[in-house]
């Protein structure tokens, strides 16, 4: 589940104040773990919701005493009917791909969110490096890389660094975009026009799919929704 737990109060206010968070705002934090970041966002926000997945860390958070604006949920986090105004979430790594694509069907002002600097190198990534992950994300979002947090700032440390991105939204995806960009991106090496024979699709050109911008890509994944 990607239980890494930060270990000092100090990193975990610096990255809620990242957040900028507002006593209008609404809140999520998905994986709250043992707490480390919700006290400060509670203190913060108007309302806070935060989804633990594991039953035994939500008891341990549900002895505490409630702030008063804190709904505490047990379950999956990527949930479909989840509103919020901001994100803030020590992303589950094992899960950062899967929490980026739901991210990128939400409807939100702000997310921080913390990734290991690995994932976050592959959501950044340009030209050939490109994977699916990496076009959607630079679609669906502006990023900016805060701060690393490094890995014996955690307990149990994990083996590499992590960093806090500020994500905010430029374009809202769908389900489908998103799959469609997932099966354009199995090919990735073949030319478009190739790939597109696969779908059914006629494209004329010679390129392959890592010579086009973002912006082609997604309108290429469109036509095989
Ligand atoms: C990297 S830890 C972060 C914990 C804490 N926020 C911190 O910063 O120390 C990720 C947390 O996400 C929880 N988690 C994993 N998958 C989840 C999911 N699908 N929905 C909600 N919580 C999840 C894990 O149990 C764990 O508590």
């Amino acid at each position: 589940m990607g239980q890494h737990f930060l270990k000092s109060d100090d990193a975990a206010r610096r990255i809620v104040d990242a957040a900028g968070i507002t006593d209008q705002d609404t809140v999520l934090e998905i994986g709250p773990g043992r707490g480390e970041l919700t006290g400060h966002i509670c203190r913060r926000a108007k309302k806070v919701t935060a989804v633990e997945l594991d039953r035994y860390l939500y008891m341990c958070l549900k002895s505490k005493p409630n702030p008063g604006n804190l709904d505490l949920v047990c379950g999956d986090g990527f949930s479909d009917d989840a509103s919020f105004d901001i994100l803030v979430s020590a992303l589950p790594y094992s899960q950062s791909r899967r929490a980026v694509e739901w991210l990128s069907r939400q409807e939100f002002s702000k997310a921080i969110i913390m990734v290991q600097q690995e994932f976050a190198d592959k959501l950044t990534a340009k030209d050939r490096d490109r994977r699916a992950i990496s076009v959607l994300a630079s679609w669906a979002f502006d990023m900016e890389a805060l701060h690393s947090v490094p890995g014996d700032g955690f307990e149990p440390p994990p083996e590499v660094d992590s960093v806090v991105l500020r994500v905010t939204q430029r374009n809202r995806a769908t389900r489908d975009m998103v799959s469609a960009i997932n099966r354009l991106f199995s090919h990735r090496r073949k030319t478009v026009r190739n790939i597109l024979k696969e779908f059914g699709v006629e494209y004329e050109g010679s390129q392959r799919l890592d010579e086009l911008t973002d912006e082609e890509i997604v309108r290429i994944a469109e036509t095989i929704r």
